[in-house]
């Protein structure tokens, strides 16, 4: 029953708003030796915990968690679009499973992602259908947000369930590390910002290409030192990491306050990672390796990478 882990930052402005050629080609080399090392592991079900961001959930109804049963993504900025090969009788066990473990969790028969999941998915295995894919949605922009420590134990009830599968696995957390893109906020937004935020589901081409100018301009301006948002924090960042190599138990004491304070409102995407590393942990001890860190002022992301594998695997 063997697991790997893969964790890494994600941001919708590659391709748009680059970073010196240099800082490019180093995270292009360490997303090619990730994905080098997925493919060498060829795992027969890879399960990727990934935030959302206003495009598959909506405060009509916005779960903590919902696994995957069928799922496609819809290719928001130059993301892939397309069904995710999902197993659905596998991933409505996981649901059983979870909820029989205490942990509440949505099921979705219908789920859209977003680059959240699809840019993690591309740049580990090249595609969105190379392997069969669970997805978990972790709601990390929305708040109220339940506690980091509810993403560890949901990670570690999933990591419970797939040791029981004897497949082999890939646990992939998408997100992080600190950043505050221009995602809205439903308290004070306008009418028009707060009904696409409650119900924004299969925006106009037009509505979609906006948003997109948006986080670019943003991107821009955040960059010339010349925003509002919410700074990068490298120091933050390093100890998070630090935290999945050697103390994830120590996230329990994490609070959603202080995430927003020191990371910035999007940084609550780290939540992918601590469920990935607590299924990672429901296996037993284990080693991990800080592949890549920077602040990437360019992308809006404290942009980091490690993998993980149990210490009796290494
Ligand atoms: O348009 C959006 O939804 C925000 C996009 C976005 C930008 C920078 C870093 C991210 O992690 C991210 O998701
Ligand atoms: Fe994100």
């Amino acid at each position: 029953m063997p697991i790997r882990l893969e964790c890494l930052s994600h941001t919708p402005l590659q391709g748009y708003f680059d970073p010196a050629p240099d800082v490019l080609n180093e995270v292009e080399r360490v997303q090619a030796a990730a994905r080098a090392r997925v493919l060498a592991y060829d795992p027969e079900l890879v399960v990727v915990f990934a935030p959302d961001h206003y495009n598959g959930f909506f405060y009509d109804l916005m779960p903590p968690f919902c696994i995957g049963a069928a799922a496609d993504s819809i290719g928001d900025y130059k993301s892939l679009a397309g069904p995710l090969p999902v197993p659905g009788a596998l991933a409505r066990d996981m649901a059983q499973s979870v909820l029989a473990a205490d942990i509440d969790v949505a099921l979705s028969w219908r789920m859209q992602v977003d680059h959240g999941a699809a840019q993690a998915l591309e740049v580990l295995t090249g595609g969105l259908d190379r392997f069969p894919v669970i997805p978990v949605f972790i709601n990390s922009v929305a708040p109220p947000m339940a506690t980091l420590r509810r993403a560890r134990l949901l990670g570690e009830a999933i990591g419970r369930f797939l040791a029981r599968t004897g497949k082999r696995v890939l646990v992939v957390g998408s997100g992080g590390i600190s950043h505050e893109p221009p995602v809205p906020l439903l308290a004070g937004a306008s009418d028009e910002v707060a009904e696409r935020l409650i119900a924004g589901r299969n925006p106009t081409p037009e509505g979609r290409a906006a948003r997109q100018a948006r986080t670019l301009a943003a991107a821009k301006a955040f960059t010339a030192g010349d925003s509002g948002l919410h700074p990068l924090n490298p120091e933050w960042d390093l100890a998070f990491m630090e935290k999945m190599a050697s103390e994830l138990l120590a996230v329990d004491g994490m609070t959603n306050d202080a995430i927003t304070r020191d990371g910035g409102r999007s940084a609550h995407e780290i939540r992918a990672w601590v469920a990935a590393f607590g299924a990672l942990s429901a296996y037993g001890p284990y080693r991990a390796t800080n592949d890549f860190y920077r602040p990437i002022p360019e992308w809006i992301a404290g942009f980091g990478a490690m993998h993980a594998a149990p210490v009796a695997a290494a």
